[in-house]
């Protein structure tokens, strides 16, 4: 069986009155944003917004000159989180939940609050169905637990229907080599941890039939210069509309030698290898605004934003 993955990062930078823009969630990293509209549109697009620690600071930096929605959370050690901005969070009713876990990085936490929101929504739908004390006492507890008032409450917001989100983690590359390797490491651990361990793969009856599309909860990694994702084994199909993408693109082979085929570049490939120490594909350029990737491992996929001029 073929598993079939698409891919479409430019929805998520469509205008708010477009249809059928996926849900996602936006977790803002600690690192500078130099393309301010390209942020902010995303930012307006966002259903749930998650400061990690001190990328609260820089949100704040953009607040002050624009008109844009809080966030729902700002989460981490809060060792980065300037005390102005925090206040100034806190004053307009902005969850700020501390987690001081020295095994996990802000990032990592930002990406456990918005799965904690996802989970006690399902406890409530379940919840719901008995109305009895005690659900009343469990929801009380994970208010206090979580800071989020509506979490587990009849009135939840409405994105929650459209649970598991997609998730955009803004900021994540070209800053500190062990930040970025771990951002890498978070699009690894989502294949299993933000879609359920068991969930992945074919079973019995699925081996089948011929292909299969997988509608998991995707996680990609955006930042003024680039939007990196990793695709799955099997046949992925990139939507690359080259008016919100530049042309260079990468596959790099991160989970190591694969053998990989694709459609729609300047230099496409034709059931190669490649491995790091062999043949890596950079620089190389999208021809059109769909690709084809078919291939024997998890591939890093990377393209350029289009820049304004
Ligand atoms: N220099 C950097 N390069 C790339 N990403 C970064 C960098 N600094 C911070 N980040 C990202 O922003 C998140 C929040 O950063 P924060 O302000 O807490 O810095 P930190 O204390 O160094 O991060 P952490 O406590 O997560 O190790 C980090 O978890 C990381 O994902
Ligand atoms: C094997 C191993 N390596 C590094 C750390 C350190 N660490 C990882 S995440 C984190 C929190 C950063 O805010 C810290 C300190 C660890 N615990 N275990």
């Amino acid at each position: 069986m073929e598993t079939v993955t698409t891919w479409s990062p430019g929805d998520y930078l469509t205008d708010q009155a477009e249809t059928n823009r996926p849900r996602f969630a936006l977790v803002i990293l600690n690192q500078p944003i130099a393309d301010v509209e390209g942020f902010t549109r995303l930012w307006n697009n966002a259903s749930l917004r998650v400061c990690a620690d001190g990328g609260a600071n820089h949100l704040y930096g953009i607040e002050i000159d624009h008109d844009i929605p809080i966030p729902d959370c700002i989460t981490g050690d809060l060792d980065s989180l300037q005390s102005k901005v925090g206040n100034y969070y806190r004053a307009l009713g902005v969850s700020i939940v501390p987690d001081h876990s020295q095994y996990a990085t802000d990032f990592t936490k930002s990406l456990n609050w918005i799965l904690k929101q996802e989970q006690l929504h399902d406890s409530s739908k379940q919840g719901t169905a008995s109305d009895d004390d005690e659900d009343d006492d469990a929801n009380i507890q994970k208010e206090n637990l979580y800071g989020v008032p509506w979490a587990g409450q009849p009135g939840a917001p409405s994105w929650i229907e459209h649970a598991p989100l997609d998730i955009i983690a803004y900021g994540a590359m070209g800053g500190r080599v062990d930040q970025t390797f771990h951002a890498i490491d978070q699009l690894f651990q989502a294949s299993h941890r933000l879609n359920g361990e068991n969930e992945r793969g074919g079973d019995e009856a699925s081996q089948h039939t011929s292909s299969s599309n997988t509608t998991e909860r995707k996680l990609m990694l955006m930042s003024e210069e680039s939007v990196t994702f990793l695709l799955e084994k099997g046949k992925n199909i990139i939507d690359t509309p080259l008016r919100l993408f530049g042309k260079t693109c990468g596959l790099i082979p991160v989970a190591g030698a694969s053998v990989i085929t694709t459609k729609g570049l300047e230099w496409d490939l034709y059931e190669t290898e490649t491995r790091f120490g062999g043949m890596v594909s950079t620089s190389n350029h999208l021809l059109q605004d769909r690709v084809e990737v078919v291939t024997t491992e998890p591939l890093l996929f990377t393209m350029e934003m289009r820049k304004a001029r």
